[in-house]
């Protein structure tokens, strides 16, 4: 202290206060860092006493606590709160202990201003620690946010003092039970995340009863026996070595209830529908291997329109027996196709991720197609697709079958009673009653109903509609049984006429877009012509310019030449004849000389030169005007080589 009053003593300034700053800073310094000490000392004895459990969100067991703690009035009495109208959990359950918003909570359906009225629930915030009394044990219960930036990523930690696990085991156990208890009367699904590799819950739709799809007699009885049967014949599979899996390929006609037929069999067999989009942005063999790996072993995996991914992008390599390949060969043949928004998919890459060995057991394999002629024979093949279900256009059966769905008859017992009754039939017995009346639908008889049913199935055309087609029909006149089928036989000339138009435009647009691509093409290749011409005459132009450049540059170093022996030829003519010829011949092999040396420089291109030369030559025999310049040049030589004979001149002009 005494050091730091010399140091500061001499600046002027008032070292009383900074001394008792000082000591306040170093005070509050070592409280704080007591106190950490002593928290973290202190969580690190509770931590040592309790059994904590991690549940992340990407996984079942995050959705079984959170729906079970949903129900728990603690959680529900929680002091701080995150407000929501989105459900929590994939079974899509709101936290209704939590405490709603809404005044009338039994009118789960009333519609304000014609939209479903949005329920707000509380849900306890992340990041605070909740105590729930559980079976004579205290529970600490944290919600956490892995990624707190991006929204997602939530985790649970449950935290007990415990001799053993037991305790957490029977939570979870009754979680689950729970869970799948509420989940009972819905289907789960799961769309594959291609950029993450990963399946995303989309959501939990109400089962569809398989009463509620009319296919052609014996149809779904004898898929819906099969799936059971499958279902419970692992250890049959596994004694004759064979995989346990199982494939159903749905081909046909659009809007022939494919898909409803598979979402109705989920729900009867009480299994999650995992989509699978292969022609997806970013699909490629090792997205859809490891997207395969982790399907559940009970669920449907569901590939639509299987066609559509082949037309896109999927090919098969020659050589490809279409057999389970190795790893190796799968990422030789994904090189086979490559998409621009990166997607790279090989049916080697297909086949291999459906019956390799990272591929699920005891899946059911939904496979739908509105062009079974374009797969290929690898892909349909038993073991992959072992039963084939063809959908056709609505037959007469089928439409008087839609109608009785449609339509329901009063029992004797309510003849006067203003709601439906529940439908005899067997192929209605499973439709759910209406809660409540919407719409006013005259209730007739069921022997009426029978009557218009038939009535109706008459005056549809046998396999020409699908029955999508005639739902939209029987939709609009939902609340006009009788006049929906006194119109029928009107409504069908209409869809036939629409249709026809249809099939016209269709066909029309189709040659108008072969016509412009053939137009495209052929101005394309004229454009492509004409360009290829014009460099041609460009190119041909230009080396004619240097031709001739290059011979003018031939003649000016002639002309100086014999300009240059010309100069010389006075001084030899004072001179003695022998000193003239000598000095001519002297001259006249200078100006060779010089001549060769110019014909050489236009040599010195090579081949090139040569065929110039050749060309020159050729041309100058045709040019008048160079023939006079020639003319010239000779004369000009023959002046410079005088006293030599003519013919060794005209041969030298000629090289
Ligand atoms: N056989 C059927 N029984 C009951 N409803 C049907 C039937 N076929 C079609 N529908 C109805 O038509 C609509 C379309 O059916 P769905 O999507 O199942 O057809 P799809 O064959 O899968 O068509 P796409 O090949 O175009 O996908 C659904 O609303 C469904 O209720």
């Amino acid at each position: 202290m005494d050091a730091l009053k010399n140091i500061l003593s001499p600046l002027g300034m008032n070292t009383n206060a900074i001394q008792d700053t000082l000591k306040l800073v170093v005070i509050g310094g070592t409280v704080e860092t007591a106190r950490r000490v002593s928290v973290s000392a202190w969580n690190g004895f509770v931590d040592s006493f309790f059994l904590t459990a991690h549940f992340s969100e990407e996984d079942y067991p995050y959705d079984w606590l959170m729906h079970w703690l949903s129900k728990q009035p603690a959680w529900g009495r929680s002091r701080e709160f995150e407000i929501t109208t989105r459900s929590v959990g994939r079974g899509g359950m709101s936290q209704s202990t939590s405490g709603e918003l809404d005044d009338d909570q039994e009118d789960e359906d009333a519609l304000v201003h014609g939209r479903k009225k949005r329920k707000v629930a509380f849900m306890p915030s992340v990041d605070t620690t909740h105590t729930i009394y559980y079976r004579g044990h205290w529970l600490r219960i944290t919600r956490t946010k892995r990624y707190p930036d991006y929204g997602h990523g939530s985790s649970l930690k449950i935290s007990v003092v415990a001799r053993n696990n037991d305790i957490l085991k029977k939570l979870v156990l009754e979680a689950k039970k729970e869970y799948e208890k509420d989940a009972e009367h819905r289907v789960h699904i799961f769309l594959a995340d291609t950029a993450y590799c990963c399946w995303r819950w989309n959501g939990a739709r109400q089962k569809r009863p398989m009463s509620s799809i009319v296919l052609q007699p014996g149809v779904k009885d004898m898929l819906l026996a099969d799936c059971k049967d499958f279902l419970c014949s692992e250890e049959w599979y596994a004694e004759r070595g064979i995989p346990f899996r199982r494939g159903y390929l749905l081909h046909g006609v659009p809007g022939s209830g494919k898909t409803s037929l598979i979402h109705s069999l989920a729900g009867e067999l009480g299994l999650d529908i995992y989509v699978l989009s292969l022609s997806a942005k970013g699909m490629s063999d090792n997205t859809l291997t490891t997207l395969m790996g982790y399907v559940p072993s009970r669920c449907i995996l569901l590939l639509e329109d299987l066609d559509a991914a082949f037309t896109r992008s999927v090919s098969r390599d020659d050589k490809s027996t279409g057999a389970p390949t190795s790893t190796t060969s799968t990422a030789a043949t994904a090189a086979t196709t490559t998409e621009s928004d990166g997607s790279t998919l090989s049916l080697s890459g297909l086949l291999n991720s459906l019956d390799g060995v990272a591929a699920a057991e005891g899946r059911l394999l939904f496979a739908t197609t509105n062009h079974i002629e374009r797969l290929d024979p690898a892909l349909s093949r038993p073991g992959r697709m072992d039963v084939w279900v063809n959908f056709t256009h609505a037959t007469k059966w089928q439409a008087e079958g839609i109608f009785k769905c449609f339509f329901p008859y009063q029992t004797s017992s309510s003849a006067d009673a203003s709601t439906s009754s529940v439908p005899k039939d067997a192929s209605q017995k499973n439709l759910p009653l209406p809660k409540k009346k919407s719409h006013t639908i005259p209730l007739l008889t069921e022997e009426e109903i029978s009557e218009l049913a038939k009535r109706f199935a008459e005056a549809i055309p046998e396999d020409e509609l699908s029955v999508a087609s005639l739902q939209g029909y029987l939709l609009k006149n939902k609340t006009r049984p009788r006049e929906c089928v006194d119109e029928v036989a009107a409504w069908v000339v209409t869809e036939r006429e629409t249709r026809e138009k249809l099939k016209k435009e269709k066909a029309e647009r189709e040659a108008k877009e072969k016509k412009e691509a053939e137009e495209k093409e052929k101005k394309e290749k004229d454009e492509k012509d004409a360009k290829e011409t014009k460099e041609k005459e460009e190119k041909e132009a230009k080396e004619k310019q240097e031709r001739k450049e290059a011979r003018s540059k031939a003649k000016k170093a002639r002309a100086e030449a014999a300009a240059k022996s010309e100069s010389s030829e006075p001084a030899s003519t004072a001179n003695d004849a022998s000193t003239s010829d000598a000095t001519a011949s002297s001259e006249s092999s200078s100006s060779e000389s010089a001549l060769s040396s110019s014909n050489e420089s236009e040599n010195t291109t090579g081949n090139e030169g040569d065929t110039e030369e050749s060309i020159t030559s050729e041309e100058e025999s045709g040019d008048p005007a160079d023939d006079k310049e020639g003319e010239a040049a000779k004369k000009e030589k023959w002046v410079a080589v005088k006293g030599q004979p003519l013919p060794a001149v005209e041969a030298e002009t000629a090289e």
